[in-house]
């Protein structure tokens, strides 16, 4: 891991997007350190899809900077394309085909060597757990499994930085475990990951460090037991007993953002439905 931004995973400073008088994401500073799994939480309309979609190059960089590896996402954007997985909000799997359909279509796409993509779909498909169910229809897939399988799409051109935005909204308990076990795998690769999500007991299990977005910037910084000890301090300087229980996670979020959480489960038609309402209209 280091701390050198010509060599962070992601390095925004000052970023801002706005979508007309809406300043989604306002003088964001962020930095996600190589090899690390990077938790952006937030509550609804803080602006993480935004910034997301800034870091992947899929909306423009009005104002700051933008770097992933040190290439420019403004002015570099095919480089940063080619470092990059990524599992968006909504769905990307489609139901019509097979999960190895699914994943071989990604593997065109991202230009994995034809002489390699039929062992790379297999890879990705095995390191999800999808091997046995990988000639079914994904529109026959669990919640869970259609998630999984986004995840080797996103996986199957080895990026050296995976982004999900909101992996487990709408799985089920178990589901959401499964599809995090596959997410932290990655000691083999070093990849970095970056993900949102509104489930602060994963992040808090599974993220190396979070930042906490508000009003378009990082509001709190650090690894989930800092924040959840800062949090303790502060309510001991201000006459809490000493023997007053840890602050979760949940409690920094709710000092931050003073906003509620939620929890979902379903099979493929309820993800779709879900992450269509989840999705931002615009
Ligand atoms: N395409 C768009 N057109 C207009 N406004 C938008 C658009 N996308 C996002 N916004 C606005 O920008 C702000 C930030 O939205 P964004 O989706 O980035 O937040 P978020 O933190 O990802 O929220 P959520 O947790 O609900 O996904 C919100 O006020 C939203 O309404």
């Amino acid at each position: 891991m280091t701390t050198d931004s010509a060599t962070d995973a992601v390095a925004c400073t000052g970023l801002a997007h706005a979508f007309g008088d809406t300043k989604a994401v306002d003088g964001l500073d962020l930095t996600v350190r190589e090899g690390e799994v990077f938790g952006l939480l937030g509550p609804n309309g803080a602006g993480k899809t935004t910034a997301i979609r800034c870091i992947t190059t899929l909306l423009p960089v009005p104002s700051g900077m933008v770097r992933v590896f040190g290439h420019d996402a403004a002015g570099d954007r095919m480089a940063v394309r080619r470092l990059l997985g990524y599992v968006p909000q909504q769905l990307s799997a489609d139901s019509g085909l097979t999960g190895r359909e699914n994943v071989s279509l990604f593997a065109r796409v991202f230009d994995v060597p034809r002489r390699e993509r039929a062992e790379r779909v297999d890879q990705a498909l095995g390191a999800v757990g999808l091997t046995e169910a990988a000639d079914r229809l994904a529109g026959t897939y669990s919640g869970g499994m259609v998630r999984r399988l986004e995840l080797a799409q996103a996986l199957v051109s080895a990026p050296r930085l995976l982004i999900l935005d909101e992996p487990t909204i709408g799985l089920d308990p178990i589901a959401r475990t499964g599809v995090w076990e596959h997410i932290t795998v990655r000691e083999a690769t070093g990849m970095t990951v970056l993900v949102t999500t509104h489930y602060m007991d994963e992040a808090d299990q599974y993220c190396d460090r979070v930042g906490l977005m508000h009003h378009g910037r990082i509001r709190a910084l650090g690894t989930p037991a800092e924040l959840r000890q800062g949090l303790g301090e502060r309510r001991r300087a201000e006459g809490a007993p000493a023997t007053a229980p840890l602050p979760t996670l949940e409690d920094v979020f709710r000092e931050v953002a003073g906003s509620g959480l939620d929890e979902q489960a379903g099979d493929f038609r309820d993800v779709r439905s879900t992450r269509r309402t989840a999705r931002r209209v615009g």
